[in-house]
This record gives structure tokens, C-alpha cells and sequence, in this order.
């Protein structure tokens, strides 16, 4: 078959395959790890299950700031101590204690008196219910040195356990915190914080080659001759690809040489290890395709996916590694990337986290190529979707100015104002 003969494919077809394709490569991916402290790992995946190694929280404690008592105090008439005087009946005077600070372990609780304890503080043995400041008389606290002997007036009835906060409550000592598999973001990390643990195990990151190609591509910072561009690929997927659990274990800018192109690519494969080989550019019809042109005759397919942007594609292996070619224009990179290798790595890895996709109403009319799916950049707000930008895919700053990727299916050459299509939330 001649490589610059082009099938086409649906898209469903095409995610297929890429999923097979790195499935084999990133299976055993998961059981590589690497121990990071906690806030290096933030949108990780957990590598193994974590147990609580104590118990949340580590000990009962008040839920408010006010007075610990024994609930059997406050059950019945006033004990002796108390003032009966001009009391009203539901209310019991209790000797008041040794106030109890957050941070400090407390001595018992003598019967018949109220310890003034602030929230999180340690209940004091024999103590079972705290009686909020407020619901005391006086209501605010006596001054640390009150004088021997002061009472406070506090409500009967009050149950067992009232405003305490039991040791264990949350989570026991032993019991399952975090099972392998999980992504850790704020709460997942702060738990383990919470739990005195400060680092965890999780997924390595699995290694990509990025070339973006083309003699017009230069870096970001560097001057541009007449006719060159700056690279926005290499940062738009490598950012991608973070997301996803990758590293970019090396990238360049390729030229448009054929020749020696398949000898760099092994170069850079001995000097960085990769899972995955991702380039950009250099596989439509020009007469300078060099992805195209230096791999079509090898194990890399370049085919047409019934989609736009993103029709242009290339799959298949370098020496065994799995190797994906996306289309130059920087956002056909885009929709490529969460079209094909977000659902794939998503899959196989757990991240990068699906896109939501909702329903919405489009503000304005479109049209869309017949046979092919394609997905505009829009704004999308309260149900509705307006269209950023038009279709075409160098459309770079109309994509950043959008929060959502809207579908318009192979079906569809005309959406009316006001219809109904399926949009993916990027925020
Ligand atoms: N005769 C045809 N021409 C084209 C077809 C076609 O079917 N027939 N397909 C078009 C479509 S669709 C796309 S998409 C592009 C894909 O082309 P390539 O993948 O070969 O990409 P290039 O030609 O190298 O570049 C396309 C475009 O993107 C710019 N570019 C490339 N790399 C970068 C980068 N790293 N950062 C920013 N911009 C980049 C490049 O300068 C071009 O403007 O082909 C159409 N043509
Ligand atoms: O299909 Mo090309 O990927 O943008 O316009």
C-alpha cells in the first residue's frame, strides 16, 4: 500500500484503537510507583490502599465551645452545691473546673462539677456532654482567674453525648482510608494529612516523547525569521499529558527532514525511555509530511478520522512503543488529545478525569461538514452554548477564550438557534 493512500474512520473506531494500542504498553504501568510527600502528589492516583493508622478523631473531644459535664449531672435536681435561690427549675448550678485549652490532657472530672473546655479540646474522663457557652449562666467564660468556688447555671436535661465528638467518629483505626485507585486532590490529601501521614504511593508517571514538527516551528522566546511560527504544541499537549499522569521525558522541535528522522526518533527512545511517542505536524498532503513521509512505510498508519478538527491521524508502533501523530494545527491537537488519548489514559490509568458533558441550547445557527463529527469551541453558561470563533483549527486564541467543546454529530449539516447538542465542559 502506498502511504499516501488515506483510509477513513470513525471516530468511535479510531478511540478504539487507541485504547488497544496503549493498553499492552500501560497495563503494567500500574505497578510501577513512587513515594511523594503529600502535596507533590495532588491529582495523583493512589498506588495501594491506605488503612487509617489512628483513629479520626484520636480521642473524644468537644464539637463547641462551652462546659463539660456528666450528663447525670444535669439530669436530675440540683445537687447540694448549687445556689437554689432564684434559679429557675430546669437550670443546675455546677461547681466550675479548671478550664481545659485545646491541646492539653485534662484531669477527671469530679462529679458534680462543669469544666470550661473550648472546641476540640479533650473531654476530660467522666466528662459526657458539652453545654454550649451560650446556654450557660453566665454565658461567657470567668476570667482565668476566677474566684474559688464560682458556679455556673446550666440547663437540665441535657443528653449523653451531646456536642462530643467521639474518638473514631470518622474514621477508626485500621479501617479502610483510601482505596488504590483513588485521585488524590484536596480532600483525599487533607484526610491523610489529618491522619498523621505525610507521604503516599502513588502511580509513576509513565514517560511520552513530544515532537512538534516543521521548519516554520521555532520555541517560545526565540526570534521568528519571516515565515516561522512559535511552537504551541509541545506546550499545549505537554500540559495535556500532565494531566493525564505523564511526563514528558524529553521533547524537540523535528525538522522537516525525512531522512534520519526514524534514526533521531531511536536516538531520543535510547537517551529517554518513552510509553508513548506523540508528534504534531507533518501528516496531511503536503509535499513535506515528514512523520508521514519518514514512518507511512513502517508500523505507523496515517488514515482520515470522520472528524473536524483533528482529521488527520497516524497510529501505530516504533520499535514496538506505542506511537500516535496528531495533526499540526494547534487546536486539532486539542481535540485530538481529548477525543482519543484523554478517554484511552482515562481508561487504563485512571486520569486524566473525564470531561461532564451536558446538554445545551446553541445561541446561534451552525453548520457543520457532512459524514463528519464536528467540534467547535464555545462559551457555555446557564444551558446555553455560544460559538467562539469559527471552525477552523489555528483558531488558537478563539480556543482559550472558550470553556467548552461543542458537537455537532456526523448527521448534522445545519443546527438551528436555540437547538439542542452535547457540549464538553473544559473548565
Ligand atoms: N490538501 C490538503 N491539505 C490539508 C489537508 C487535506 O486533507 N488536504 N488537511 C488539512 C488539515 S484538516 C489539517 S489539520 C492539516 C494537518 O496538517 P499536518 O498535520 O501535516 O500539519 P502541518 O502541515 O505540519 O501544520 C498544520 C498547521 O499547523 C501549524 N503548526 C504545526 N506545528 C505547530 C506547532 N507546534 N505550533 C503551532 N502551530 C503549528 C503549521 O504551521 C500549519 O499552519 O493539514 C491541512 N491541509
Ligand atoms: O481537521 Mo484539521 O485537523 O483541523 O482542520
Amino acid at each position: 500500500m502506498s502511504s499516501t493512500q488515506t483510509r477513513t474512520r470513525t471516530v468511535g473506531e479510531h478511540q478504539q484503537q487507541v485504547q488497544a494500542l496503549l493498553a499492552g504498553r500501560l497495563h503494567g504501568h500500574a505497578a510501577r510507583t513512587e513515594r511523594l510527600g503529600l502535596e507533590q502528589a495532588a491529582g495523583r492516583v493512589l498506588a495501594g490502599n491506605v488503612a487509617a493508622p489512628r483513629s479520626l478523631p484520636p480521642f473524644a473531644n468537644s464539637q463547641m465551645d462551652g462546659y463539660a459535664v456528666r450528663a447525670s449531672d444535669l439530669a436530675a435536681a440540683p445537687p447540694a452545691t448549687s445556689q437554689p435561690a432564684a434559679t429557675p427549675s430546669s437550670t443546675v448550678q455546677l461547681r466550675v473546673a479548671a478550664p481545659i485549652p485545646a491541646g492539653t490532657a485534662a484531669p477527671a472530672l469530679a462529679p458534680g462539677t462543669a469544666a470550661p473546655i473550648m472546641t476540640g479540646a479533650m473531654l476530660p474522663a467522666g466528662a459526657d456532654a458539652v453545654v454550649p457557652i451560650e446556654r450557660a449562666v453566665p454565658d461567657s467564660f470567668y476570667p482565668a482567674t476566677e474566684p474559688e468556688g464560682a458556679t455556673v447555671g446550666l440547663p437540665s436535661g441535657v443528653p449523653a453525648g451531646q456536642f462530643v465528638r467521639s474518638a473514631g467518629s470518622d474514621i477508626a483505626e485500621g479501617t479502610a482510608a483510601l482505596a488504590a485507585g483513588t485521585r488524590l486532590g484536596a480532600a483525599q490529601l487533607g484526610l491523610l494529612a489529618g491522619l498523621g501521614v505525610d507521604s503516599v504511593t502513588v502511580r509513576a508517571r509513565f514517560p511520552v516523547l513530544l515532537l512538534s514538527t516543521g521548519d516554520e516551528v521555532v520555541e517560545p522566546g526565540q526570534p521568528l525569521a519571516p515565515g516561522q511560527i512559535h511552537d504551541a504544541n509541545t506546550t499545549l499537549l505537554a500540559v495535556s499529558l500532565r494531566e493525564a499522569g505523564a511526563e514528558v521525558a524529553h521533547s524537540r522541535i523535528a525538522a522537516d527532514r525525512p531522512e534520519g528522522f526514524l534514526e533521531q526518533l531511536r536516538h531520543d527512545l535510547r537517551r529517554h525511555p518513552a510509553d508513548l511517542v506523540l508528534t504534531s505536524g507533518g501528516i496531511s498532503k503536503g509535499a513535506y509530511e515528514v512523520v508521514r513521509q519518514a514512518l507511512g512505510a513502517g508500523g505507523v498508519q496515517f488514515l482520515s478520522v470522520a472528524m473536524q478538527p483533528g482529521g488527520p491521524q497516524g497510529i501505530g508502533t516504533v520499535d514496538g512503543i506505542p506511537f500516535l501523530a496528531f495533526p499540526g494545527n494547534p487546536v486539532s491537537c486539542l481535540v485530538s488529545f481529548e477525543m482519543f488519548l484523554r478517554p484511552a489514559l482515562t481508561a487504563l490509568t485512571g486520569l486524566p478525569v473525564p470531561r461532564r458533558k451536558v446538554q445545551a441550547r446553541l445561541t446561534e445557527a451552525a453548520a457543520s461538514p457532512p459524514g463528519k463529527l464536528q467540534l467547535r469551541r464555545g462559551r457555555w453558561k446557564d444551558g446555553q452554548v455560544e460559538l467562539i470563533g469559527g471552525p477552523g483549527s489555528h483558531l488558537i486564541h478563539a480556543l482559550a477564550s472558550s470553556n467548552a467543546l461543542v458537537e455537532l454529530p456526523e448527521d448534522t449539516e445545519h443546527a438551528a438557534a436555540g437547538s439542542e447538542v452535547t457540549v464538553w465542559l473544559l473548565d
